[in-house]
């Protein structure tokens, strides 16, 4: 963890992204912009989320994405949102999308870095006025760069991440990303269109009280969640799930707590994405002192085969997550 340039909260995100690149000499300046384009998005799909009732831009946009699930129409516009910052920006080459079946080759042939994203987490919320996210990871493209990035750039594992974050609009909007180099926060004070530092080097607590899982799957979950699950009730943790994973993982990264999405018979290889959902929020979680696996393998060491593959994820305070491996391998060896 840097500690060398502890900025004061209330630093703009602007100036914060400039210092921070002063640490790195070589630094030419294009992963800075990089971030600054994804804030510009944040901010305009902020505002069409604030509006949408206003605007008749809530509810199904009437087709339905690669995972079969039904496309709200503000996925499909915070969709087209990032990609055009990204594109505008020059810096990216090539874009991952939850909203899209395969890779978007943004043209910037000369861009250097890779961008997956899930432009907007949460959609069973979007219309109730939920906390959602947009989650986005960054990589260093390993191909030539001339020309578009291949589908090798694409599925690099979650080590390989340069840069990683998520958008909470939730009761006030925040910024929250690592370079490897800590965590920090930023809140949108949108009188001013700005984000300001709030939440300098976020650590997560040791251990937490509260667990988040949709138990309305307890059924078809891994005896060992069942029995995690049991021995959360015993000590008398709070269960916490609003369903959207950015909302969830943005509480216990702050209060301590463990964000559980097993495999279930519905979902056998789990529910989440691990290149634009699993991947990010992992490089945040280990950054802030925490863990991320799939029960058993260390998230950012699965090489993704597939761009919208699937994984387990258990995330959170290291000790909450460290219980669930032992209850998840004691119902293995007792099976
Ligand atoms: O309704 P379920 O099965 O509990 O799933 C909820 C989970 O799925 C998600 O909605 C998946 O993300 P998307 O909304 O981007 O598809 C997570 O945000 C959330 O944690």
């Amino acid at each position: 963890m840097d500690d060398q340039l502890a900025l004061p909260v209330g630093t703009t995100l602007d100036r914060f992204i400039m210092r921070k690149q002063e640490e790195f000499p070589y630094a030419t300046g294009e992963l800075s912009q990089l971030l600054r384009d994804i804030a510009l998005a944040a901010k305009i799909v902020n505002r069409e989320i604030n509006r949408a009732g206003l605007l008749g831009i809530t509810g199904n946009y009437g087709q339905q994405n690669v995972q079969g699930e039904e496309q709200q129409k503000l996925d499909v516009i915070a969709n087209i949102r990032f990609i055009r910052a990204l594109r505008n920006g020059g810096e990216v080459c090539t874009i991952i999308s939850e909203e899209d079946d395969h890779v978007i080759q943004t043209g910037n042939t000369e861009g250097k870095y890779i961008v997956a994203m899930d432009p907007l987490d949460g959609s069973s919320n979007i219309d109730v006025n939920v906390a959602i996210g947009t989650i986005f990871s960054v990589y260093r493209r390993t191909s030539d760069a001339s020309g578009d990035g291949t589908l090798e750039d694409c599925l690099q594992s979650g080590a390989r991440q340069v840069a990683a974050g998520y958008i909470i609009y939730g009761s006030s909007t925040m910024l929250v990303y690592t370079t490897g180099c800590g965590v920090n926060g930023f809140t949108y004070e949108p009188s001013l269109g700005e984000f300001f530092l709030s939440h300098p080097m976020i650590m997560t607590p040791s251990e937490g009280k509260i667990y988040s899982c949709n138990e309305g799957n307890l059924n078809s979950f891994p005896e060992g969640i069942k029995a995690y699950l049991d021995y959360c009730k015993e000590q008398n943790y709070t269960s916490r799930y609003i369903g959207s994973l950015v909302g969830d993982f943005h509480r216990n990264l702050l209060k301590g707590g463990v964000y559980i999405y097993p495999a279930t018979a519905k979902a056998p290889n789990g529910k989440l994405r691990l290149v634009y959902e699993c991947n990010a929020l992992a490089m945040i979680i280990e950054q802030a002192g925490g863990m991320a696996t799939d029960g058993t393998e260390r998230i950012l060491t699965k090489t993704p085969t597939e761009l919208h593959q699937r994984s387990p994820l258990v995330i959170g305070s290291p000790e909450m997550v460290e219980k669930v491996h032992t209850f998840l391998a004691e119902k293995v060896l007792t099976a």
